[in-house]
This record gives C-alpha cells, structure tokens and sequence, in this order.
C-alpha cells in the first residue's frame, strides 16, 4: 500500500465565504476533481465554498498567479471576489512577499492587491464585463426593459414559465445575474436560485444575485453561487450588483454591500474604470490533510 504524504493547508475566510488555501509556489499541485470535492466536503473532508491553489505568476508582469475551484463541483473558475483578498494575506502570513500591493494573475485577466493599514485589502478588480456575448449570456429573442438606459433581462423557469425575474447582467470575470429585490431577507434564493444558476441563456452557468437598494449608498445582498449554493457572502456578486444598481441610476459610485457575513465596500466610478473592493480576510487555522487516491 503506498502512502501519500499529508498535504499543508490553511483555512480561511472573507466575510464567511470560506476558503482552503494551498501553496503550490514551492512545488507543483495538480488535484483531480474528486480531491477538490473531496477538500470542499464539510462532512468526509475540511470544508469550503472554494479551494484556492498559489502559484507562481506564468507571465513576467506579476508577482503570482492563484487559481480557483469551486468546493462542491472542483470545476476551476475564472475569479472570486473574498478569495482575492484572503489570497494576499495568505501570501503575506507565509512569507512569501512582504510587499503592500501585489500584482496576480487569475485565470482570464490580471487583478491588483493592496493591504490597508488597518488590515482589510482593497482589490482592483478591473472593468465589469457588459457585453452580453462575454459574459456569456444569450439575449436571443428577448425584449429588455430599460431603466436609465441600462438593460434589465427578463427571465423564465424553464420548468415553470409563468415564473419569471428580471435580472442585470454583468461579468466580472465570472456571470453575474442580478435581480432586485423588496427585502433579502424574504427573497425566495434557495427557490429561484437554483434555476437562474442553470438557465440556459447562461452556457456557462451565473451566479444569481439578489439585490435590496436601502440608499443610494448602503444595499443587501445574498447571492446564490455557481457551484457553491448560497454563500454568507460573494465579492464579485457585491461587485456585479453594484456596477448594475449604478448603471440602471439606483446608487452612487460608493456602496456599503451588508452580507449575511458582514460588509464590504465596493466603489466604481462608470465606463471605463475599474471596480474596487475593500473588506477583511481572515486566517482561521491550518492544518495537514491526506488527500484520497486521484483517480485515473
Ligand atoms: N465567492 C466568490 C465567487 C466564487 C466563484 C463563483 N462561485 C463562480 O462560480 O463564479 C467571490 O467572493 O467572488
């Protein structure tokens, strides 16, 4: 019987959405999809929404590269909002940069962290995606309702079509389908989550958003994740919703977003600018993990 080595892992978390972080700066770690469900189960493993691996950067304009799994599929993942900032405290707890801002790369784009003196990260989460072919949504047929010029897209279940919601769409490296909402805290998300999440005008499956506006600086979200079910909190769904509540004229350019994990602020200053994120990360333990066999 052969013996796999244990595996060090540190847990983490932003704002509840929960985090196994691993190193893979020193030496290679590729993990099946079996081993990545297998991390992300809270009952037969550690537990998480995602699994973040550290890299080394492949290209010469960054500092690194970390890579994103989603807990309960172990399908990689284009960006995650609460990961990026418990990546750069991760990176600096390690010891392996003792820099304030650094520059990494994800899997479509390259983002920028910076640390703040009183310990939460602001992230430079580049421009919101709004072309419908990018994010990629399919409007094929559908008539949207503008509101200050921006569109919103109505939806239907398509296993009950009387069912409907109209949701923004954006990208912000991932799917976003935001709808608006009277109270999060009544809002069916474990009911319409699910089938927004798979709808087939989203060929790459969304993450479902549901936005209440308090003022035009504070707003709730939940959000229902692609892969994940609903998290305690979605950074780039914070993002998403704000970049869809300033477009449609519901919010002004800096937001507190209340989760069910806390708050983040979220600025973004129109067409053309980049989305900013601040919020904390938090280091909750480490640990040793011996992953199953992968299977071939
Ligand atoms: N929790 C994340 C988003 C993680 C990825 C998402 N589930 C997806 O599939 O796009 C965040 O904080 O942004």
């Amino acid at each position: 019987m052969t013996t796999r080595p244990p595996l060090p892992f540190t847990k983490m978390h932003g704002l509840g959405n929960d985090f196994v972080v691993f190193d893979a700066t020193r030496a290679p770690l590729a993990l099946s999809e079996d081993q990545l469900r297998f991390v992300g189960d809270r009952r037969f493993g550690i537990g998480a929404d995602q699994i973040l691996v550290v890299e080394r950067p492949q290209g010469p304009d960054a500092d690194f590269r970390y890579r994103i799994f989603n807990g309960a599929t172990g399908e990689e993942v284009e960006h995650c909002g609460n990961g990026a900032r418990c990546f750069m405290r991760f990176v600096r707890e390690q010891g392996l940069t003792d820099r304030d801002e650094v520059r990494v790369e994800t899997m479509n784009n390259r983002i920028v962290l910076r640390m703040q003196a009183d310990g939460r990260v602001t992230v430079d989460m580049n421009q919101p995606i709004l072309e419908l072919e990018r994010v990629p949504f399919d409007p094929s047929g559908l008539q949207p309702r503008l509101e200050n010029g921006a569109e919103l897209w109505p939806l239907a279940n398509p296993a009950a079509p009387q069912e409907q919601v109209e949701v923004a769409v954006v990208s912000m490296g991932n799917p976003h389908a935001v709808q608006r909402v009277d109270d999060v805290d009544t809002a069916p998300v474990a009911q319409v989550g699910p089938w927004v999440e798979s709808h087939p005008r989203f060929p790459r499956k969304v993450n479902a958003g549901f936005l209440q506006v308090v003022a035009r600086d504070r707003v709730r979200l939940r959000v229902f994740e692609r892969g994940a079910g609903e998290t305690l909190a979605c950074g780039t769904g914070a993002c998403a919703a704000v970049v869809a509540g300033i477009r449609l004229g519901w919010l002004d350019a800096r937001v507190d977003v209340e989760t069910r994990g806390g708050e983040l602020t979220i600025e973004w200053d129109g067409p053309g600018s980049s989305v900013r994120m601040t919020g904390p990360a938090v280091t909750v333990f480490q640990g040793e993990v011996v992953l199953p066999a992968a299977s071939c």
